[in-house]
């Protein structure tokens, strides 16, 4: 059967522990097809980010028009965005779409936005400018926003129906990077599947509490070791 296509826009973590990595590895995990649109490359390991090198704009823009164009999206989800423009154009090229297209059609995509404003490892991903282009322009359009604590303070406290402030939990585990990322990508693909936003953020969260059982022993790195994304055959599918 053919799966349902989920769209990523967010940065490369060259750890492996969060970002675009985290992101396709969770939609193939929950049988997704996970198209990206690549923001920003980081370089960036357990213990921290080195750098960040923003895509050029027109770069981004080429990627997400190639995919929109071409790919059935049934969600788009968003992580880091590294420049006020760039979330300009998504709230743009998104909320433009949906105008163009009029009302629901098997090709409007639904919107979820994680705002991520700083890694666990404590850097900024998001200037003022940046969160003031959120509050702005991609917030009002979004569908579903999945701020930790921190980032919804950050952008004002918005109260739209679809804001899931996210809040840890109860595992003890060091080998918590990308868990961020794991979340908004499981809710994506549970939306993509069908589910509603409360069962999808449901299923989420138990996704996530299972893959961060599954990497709680692991020894990857010397600080901040990733949550597991994928299933082994073994493990089955979590859905
Ligand atoms: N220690 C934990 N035990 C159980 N569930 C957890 C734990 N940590 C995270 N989760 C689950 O993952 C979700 C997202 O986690 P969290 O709020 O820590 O993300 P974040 O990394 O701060 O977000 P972002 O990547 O956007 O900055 C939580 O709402 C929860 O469902
Ligand atoms: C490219 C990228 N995207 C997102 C995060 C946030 O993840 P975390 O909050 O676990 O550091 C990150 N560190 N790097």
């Amino acid at each position: 059967m053919t799966p349902p296509v989920v769209l990523t826009i967010a940065a490369t973590d060259s750890g492996g522990g969060a970002g675009i990595a985290a992101d396709l590895a969770t939609l193939a995990a929950l049988g997704v097809h996970g198209a990206c649109v690549v923001t920003a490359v980081t370089a960036q390991d357990t213990l921290g980010i080195r750098a960040i090198h923003p895509v050029p704009l027109e770069v981004v823009a080429a990627q997400l028009d190639a995919v929109l164009d071409d790919l059935p999206v049934a969600v788009i989800k968003t992580g880091v965005l590294a420049t006020p423009e760039v979330v300009r154009l998504v709230a743009d090229r998104v909320g433009g779409r949906r105008v163009t297209q009029g009302s629901l059609s098997a090709h409007r995509p639904l919107l979820v936005v994680d705002p991520v404003i700083r890694a666990t490892t404590g850097a900024s991903f998001a200037t003022n400018e940046v969160i003031t282009a959120y509050r702005d322009h991609l917030l009002p359009i979004a569908d579903v926003v999945t701020p930790n604590e921190d980032e919804f303070v950050a952008l004002g406290e918005p109260h739209y129906p679809g804001v899931i402030v996210t809040r840890g939990g109860p595992i003890r585990t060091t080998n918590d990077h990308g868990t961020g990322c794991t979340y908004s990508s499981a809710l994506a693909a549970h939306l993509a599947h069908g589910s509603d936003v409360g069962t999808a953020a449901v299923r989420a969260a138990d996704f996530v509490t299972h893959q961060l059982l599954i990497s709680s022993d692991w020894d990857l790195g010397r600080g901040r070791g990733p949550v597991a994304h994928t299933i082994t055959p073994h493990q089955g599918v979590h859905r």
